[in-house]
């Protein structure tokens, strides 16, 4: 049997046929639990969604960063029981440094911040896409990895940098041809949670806990968020007063709860107020209940959800004026999000929206006969170099050409002809017209 016959076993003991038997278990042609590969039509698929990434980024006018995937284990660790930190991808490198596959993005866009110190101007935009990793006990069977499209804005300490971000995320979805009717944008402030704490004396250094806690509304019980807060040593009046705080859903109803002049209240007015100038307030509503998962957020957040409820958070952010203190330096008001590639693919799938991305080519050239191969690759080298996209095909009947011309969507086909070259021609065909026509080999283009 072929090598290759091997690997078309499908693992299991009963073999195929009695060549499989024979043959060594040849290596597992999977890629590791909970991650993926990206054949061609898929990757068709992720680079358009990138590309519309990209574009909105070069829209708001944010500069491309990057960042190694793996990272310091430091720049992760945090107690505030965020799912996300008991999912480290972590291990210990040959050198015995503990490293991590990065579990999200902004830790290194910190990081970079710092590293850059004085010698960058602010406010600083910067967006990146890039790889995330989580170990999760496959017994979820969810993925292991996905890709998550980042903004932020680093010095910019008022919602004029919210409302540039929910202006990102809504061109991204205007592009997609996602409407506001597919989709709401919930955002409120974390400081009406910090506002609800100091009203039932809190300690401080329970905030990010409770927010951690909070976060699960939705997912957990309401018994539950219950149990977890009184377990982080909340009264039962502070847990009572933060379950009814967090179920408003009107900014007049929270400024009457929390009393006027209250920042929280301010920002979010003003938030709306530049929504209407912006022109997407129809994307966005005021619930108290946001407060996102991640423990550095300390102000503004926000998150995409798909009006008809079934799938989780399409993406989110907000903002964290305190995140660069935890890394030892002085703080620098930010704020992000991050946009995974998942959800929104299923929410395109659901509405029809997924787009055609057939495989597509100018020219392909073909040499008639095999004496001709060298004169078929200087057309195809000099179409090339006039940008064209080329498929230089060879040792293949004529027949299969003109298959493999239909497979590929091919615009012209090049044919390198014996008698046709003596006189320094080739023949063209236009594959959507049949038109057929000799052009001198040195004005083709
Ligand atoms: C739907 C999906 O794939 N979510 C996903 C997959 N991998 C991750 C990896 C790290 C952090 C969050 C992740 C989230």
């Amino acid at each position: 049997a072929s090598p290759t016959a091997a690997l078309a076993t499908d693992g299991d003991s009963s073999p195929a046929s009695s060549a499989s038997m024979a043959q060594p278990a040849v290596v597992d042609v999977n890629p590791p639990r909970g991650t993926r590969d990206f054949p061609p039509e898929e990757m068709r698929l992720r680079s358009w969604l990138f590309d519309n990434f990209r574009e909105v980024s070069r829209s708001m006018a944010f500069e491309e960063v990057d960042f190694p995937v793996l990272e310091s284990e430091a720049l992760f660790i945090r107690k505030a029981g965020e799912e996300i930190t008991q999912q480290l991808y972590n291990f210990e490198d040959k050198g015995g440094r503990r490293v991590v596959l990065r579990p999200e993005i902004t830790p290194s866009l910190a990081r970079l911040v710092i590293k850059q110190g004085k010698s960058v101007s602010l406010p600083l935009k910067w967006f990146t896409i890039g790889q995330c990793w989580r170990y999760e006990r496959m017994t979820r069977g969810r993925r292991r990895e996905h890709y998550q499209w980042n903004m932020d804005i680093f010095g910019m300490p008022k919602v004029r940098a919210e409302a540039e971000l929910i202006q990102a995320i809504v061109l991204l979805f205007e592009r997609l041809g996602i409407t506001s009717s597919d989709v709401g944008i919930r955002l409120s402030s974390r400081k009406v949670l910090q506002a609800v704490l100091d009203m039932y004396s809190v300690p401080q250094h329970l905030f990010t806990q409770v927010c951690v806690i909070v976060d699960k509304l939705g997912k957990l019980s309401r018994e539950e968020i219950e149990k977890e807060l009184i377990s982080t040593g909340l009264s039962s009046e502070a847990v009572q007063g933060i379950i009814e705080v967090l179920s408003l859903k009107s900014l007049s109803k929270l400024e009457e709860v929390l009393g006027s002049g209250v920042e929280a209240v301010a920002d979010l007015k003003k938030l709306f107020s530049l929504a209407e100038q912006y022109g997407y307030a129809d994307w966005i509503c005021f619930d108290a209940s946001v407060v996102r998962g991640l423990a550095y957020y300390t102000g503004i957040v926000f998150e995409a959800f798909d009006r008809e409820g079934e799938l989780r958070a399409i993406c989110g952010g907000g903002r964290y004026d305190r995140l660069l203190s935890t890394f030892g330096t002085e703080d620098v008001p930010a704020c992000g999000f991050g946009f995974g590639d998942a959800v929104i693919v299923e929410l395109l799938k659901e509405k029809g929206l997924l787009p055609d991305l057939p495989r597509q080519i100018d020219d392909i050239v073909f040499p008639l006969d095999e004496e001709l191969e060298g004169p078929a690759s200087s057309v195809a080298s000099s179409l090339r170099k006039k940008g064209r996209s080329v498929d230089l095909v060879e040792d293949k009947r004529l027949k299969w050409v003109f298959k493999h011309a239909e497979r590929i969507n091919a615009s012209r086909l090049i044919l390198v002809g014996k008698s046709e070259w003596e006189r320094g021609m080739v023949r063209v065909k236009i594959l959507s017209t049949r038109e057929e026509f000799e052009v001198k080999a040195g004005e083709l283009q």
